[in-house]
């Protein structure tokens, strides 16, 4: 920790930036500051800035419902968000700093036979890929997650579930600190409140670097990880993105004792919750059908989900919300992220991770840095191409994220 020019002891650097760095980072979420890390830890490369218009953590990060897990359909989402959750295993020990990971299980409800084929397709396609997947019947849900009403006569009966029980769920702000001041440690620049205004490239077509609010800044590569800022950043080299931006909202309730042990989804309904370790519900919905940079949302939303969480956990019917929020996510066609060079030599993206990318974190910095640092994709992320709404290999997971997109 450093003392800070306000005399408080500050966690990560706040430097001038220098003029040059080998890599620029644009986006200091999760994803842009796990990938700085990775970057100094597995391929030795230090000399690196990481550029943020706001304070790091303060996008999607920091206003996520910290749901995790890995139980995609493909073998290629499953390699990826699998990889993602064996480092979340290990996270706080590698980066010496407790992101609170929590492997409580993840439910994923069924309501109705269309439900239960797809959650048994997913069970066995997981089970194929050596990812923990089990089918439950209602009173084992109940069981598991005793406040669930499992009685018939409802709107939605519940009719069985889908667990994954390595999945569970992680503090979102420490994960942002953790990889801030684990890079910081290693000699990554963080510069905070410094806008990206523009990507310079030579006379040869080659990235050269970044205008921002401070200046130029030159960069042998660029990684552009903004989330649902990426069409906008990614526009500034003449790179057309495959991308739509939507308000995806939560709300957290008054804390109470612990009451609700696991994480429960259901995609029927549009609702998922869980409680965090400070004793709120902690609830998120479908996206706003419209797209929009606005980081909040349309009441109709939440009175749909607030009137399924009330039928689903009838103990929860007199809870007073708190607080509710938005951030901006960036979705793809297939609602599968982008982990790519670009046709810009030395200019690479990582977003498009829409309503489900916090959980990917660790595994998504980890392999970005190898595409930086070796300029070629990791096999984990090689199938995640830019290229592929051109040739078609579309990864279609879009019943995935168990909310409506
Ligand atoms: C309400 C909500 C609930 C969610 N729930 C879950 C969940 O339960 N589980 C899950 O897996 N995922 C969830 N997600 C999705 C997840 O939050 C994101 O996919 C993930 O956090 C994206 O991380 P990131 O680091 O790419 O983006 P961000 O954390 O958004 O970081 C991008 C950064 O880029 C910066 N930036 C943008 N433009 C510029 C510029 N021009 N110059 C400099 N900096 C710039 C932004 O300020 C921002 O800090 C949720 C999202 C929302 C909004
Ligand atoms: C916001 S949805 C959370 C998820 O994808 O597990």
């Amino acid at each position: 920790a450093m003392r800070g020019h306000s005399g408080w002891t500050e966690q990560w650097a706040s430097p001038e930036p220098r003029k040059t760095y080998d890599v620029v980072i644009v986006g200091a979420g999760g994803h842009g500051l796990a990938t700085a890390y990775y970057l100094a830890k597995e391929h030795g490369i230090t000399d690196i800035a990481v550029i943020e218009k706001g304070w790091l953590g303060g996008g999607n990060t920091g206003r996520n419902t910290t749901i995790i897990r890995s139980n995609y359909l493909y073998d290629e989402s499953a390699a990826l968000y699998d990889h993602a959750v064996t480092l979340w295993e290990g996270l706080s020990q590698d980066l010496n700093y407790n992101v609170m990971f929590s492997p409580r299980g993840v439910l994923m409800l069924s309501h109705n036979e269309h439900d239960r084929q797809g959650a048994q397709r997913h069970i066995h396609a997981n089970r194929l890929n050596g990812v923990d997947n089990e089918w439950l019947t209602p009173d084992e849900c109940k069981a598991y997650c005793p406040p669930l009403n499992i009685s018939a006569n409802t709107r939605y009966p519940v009719i069985g579930g889908a667990l994954q029980r390595r999945g569970g769920t992680a503090r979102h702000d420490a994960v942002a600190w953790g990889y801030a001041r684990a890079a910081s440690a290693r000699g990554v620049h963080v510069l905070q409140n410094t806008t990206v205004t523009g990507i310079r490239r030579s006379a040869d077509g080659r990235v050269a670097g970044v205008e921002t609010t401070r200046g130029f800044i030159g960069a042998r590569k660029v990684g552009v990880v903004a989330a649902g800022n990426t069409s906008v950043v990614m526009d500034m080299a003449g790179v057309r993105m495959p991308i739509e931006s939507y308000p995806l909202q939560a709300v957290v309730s008054e804390p109470v004792k612990p009451c609700f042990p696991c994480v429960v989804m259901s995609n029927t309904v549009h609702a998922y919750v869980s409680q965090s370790d400070k004793g709120e519900l902690v609830i998120g919905a479908g996206t706003d059908q419209y797209p929009s940079y606005s980081q909040t949302g349309s009441l109709s939303i939440f009175n749909h989900t607030l009137d399924a969480i009330a039928e689903m956990f009838p103990i929860f019917r007199r809870m007073r919300m708190l607080r509710t929020w938005g951030g901006i996510v960036d979705v793809t066609p297939d609602r599968s992220p982008i982990l790519s060079k670009t046709p810009v030599p030395g200019l690479y993206v990582n977003c498009g991770w829409g309503t489900g990318g916090f959980k990917a974190t660790p595994g998504s910095g980890h392999v970005f840095a190898h595409t930086i640092a070796r300029d070629e994709p990791h096999p984990i992320n090689a199938a995640f191409s830019l290229d592929r709404f051109e040739t078609g290999r579309f990864i279609d997971e879009a019943a995935a994220a168990a909310v409506a997109h």
